[in-house]
């Protein structure tokens, strides 16, 4: 099916660069938050990063008009009745991702396709509480979503070809490339990114070396754009630590179970740069 409309679920980190993206491609775009303070930030954030891209010269000032006036920013689920696509982008926590789709269900038409931009949760306990399972599917971006090009497309043991096929041409309509995965906890990317960034933190409990050589070691040995405990930072350890907790839920293996230093972050609400203070401070 032809999309024109986007619906994007959370302007945080994620949902920020996805309602960015999309208005920027041509879509219509209506990104919505759970209250307006929230939804303040997040669209400032877009238009900070629009801001910079016309001050480089990367984008033009009328590009830069006709893109912010495609995206509307809304606390209501109502704006998002008549949208052909939903994009959900908030917190990694199963049951409030369930709860959002549930409602949006009620509001939509048949027609319209759920994707969840999830980093670790099954597909199908999200697809399996609405009436569209075949419509359901992953699209997952990855950070920062207006740099990086590519998009997981994750099936769902329902999800139709047809599904499959308006997301690989929405994804090519962004300008990134797609690449396709089974509905497996942490799909391609996470699987093996993961259990790396858990390991640059159990080097760290253990005495190993300081943060600045485990990063620098893995930038210049490497040739990392980020060493991992950065990049830590820059994900959130909050959205880490719920990652890890998901995948060793699923699988049982002790390279995805969360280090203890990480949890205690967590409970410090240290999440990394979206709060100041990480493994760094900023
Ligand atoms: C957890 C999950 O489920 C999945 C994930 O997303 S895992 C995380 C995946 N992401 C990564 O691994 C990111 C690794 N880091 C990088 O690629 C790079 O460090 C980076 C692109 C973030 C920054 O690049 P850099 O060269 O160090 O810095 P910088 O020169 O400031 O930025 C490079 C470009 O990116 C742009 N950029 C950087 N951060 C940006 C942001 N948050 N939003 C938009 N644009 C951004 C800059 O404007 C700059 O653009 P130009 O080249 O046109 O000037
Ligand atoms: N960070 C990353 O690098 C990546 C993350 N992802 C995935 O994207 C999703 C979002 O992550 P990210 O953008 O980093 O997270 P953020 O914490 O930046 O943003 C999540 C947003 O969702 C809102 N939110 C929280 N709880 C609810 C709820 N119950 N109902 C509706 N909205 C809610 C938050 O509002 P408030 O601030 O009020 O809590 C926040 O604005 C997650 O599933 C994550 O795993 C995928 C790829 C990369």
């Amino acid at each position: 099916m032809a999309i024109t409309k986007v619906g994007v679920l959370g302007c945080g980190l994620m949902g920020a660069g996805i309602a960015q993206v999309a208005a920027q491609a041509g879509f219509m775009t209506v990104v919505r938050e759970v209250n307006q303070a929230v939804l303040d930030k997040g669209l400032d954030r877009i238009n900070a990063i629009l801001e910079k891209d016309v001050s480089k010269g990367k984008l033009s000032a009328a590009d830069r008009d006709a893109s912010l006036a495609r995206l509307y920013g809304t606390t209501s689920f109502e704006d998002l009745a008549d949208c052909d696509l939903i994009i959900e982008a908030i917190v990694e926590q199963l049951p409030a991702k369930r709860e959002v789709f549930t409602a949006l269900d009620e509001l939509c038409p048949p027609s319209t396709i759920f994707v969840s931009n999830t980093s670790s949760l099954t597909i199908m306990e999200m697809a399996a509480v609405t009436k569209r399972p075949d419509r359901f599917a992953g699209l997952h971006f990855f950070n920062p979503v207006p740099v990086m090009k590519l998009v997981e497309i994750v099936r769902a043991l329902t999800t139709s070809d047809e599904t499959i096929a308006s997301l690989h041409e929405f994804t090519r309509a962004l300008g990134k490339t797609p690449i396709n995965t089974s509905d497996t906890t942490g799909f391609i990317v996470n699987r093996l990114l993961v259990p790396f960034l858990l390991d640059a933190v159990r080097l760290l409990e253990s005495g190993v070396a300081t943060r600045e050589d485990i990063d620098e070691g893995m930038k210049l040995g490497c040739g990392h754009p980020m060493g991992p405990l950065t990049l830590l930072d820059f994900v959130g350890i909050d959205t880490v630590y719920s990652i890890a907790n998901i995948m060793f839920d699923e699988f049982r293996e002790p390279r995805f179970a969360p280090p203890p230093l990480l949890r205690r972050m967590v409970l410090a609400g240290h999440f990394g740069r979206k709060s100041g203070q990480g493994f760094y401070s900023y």
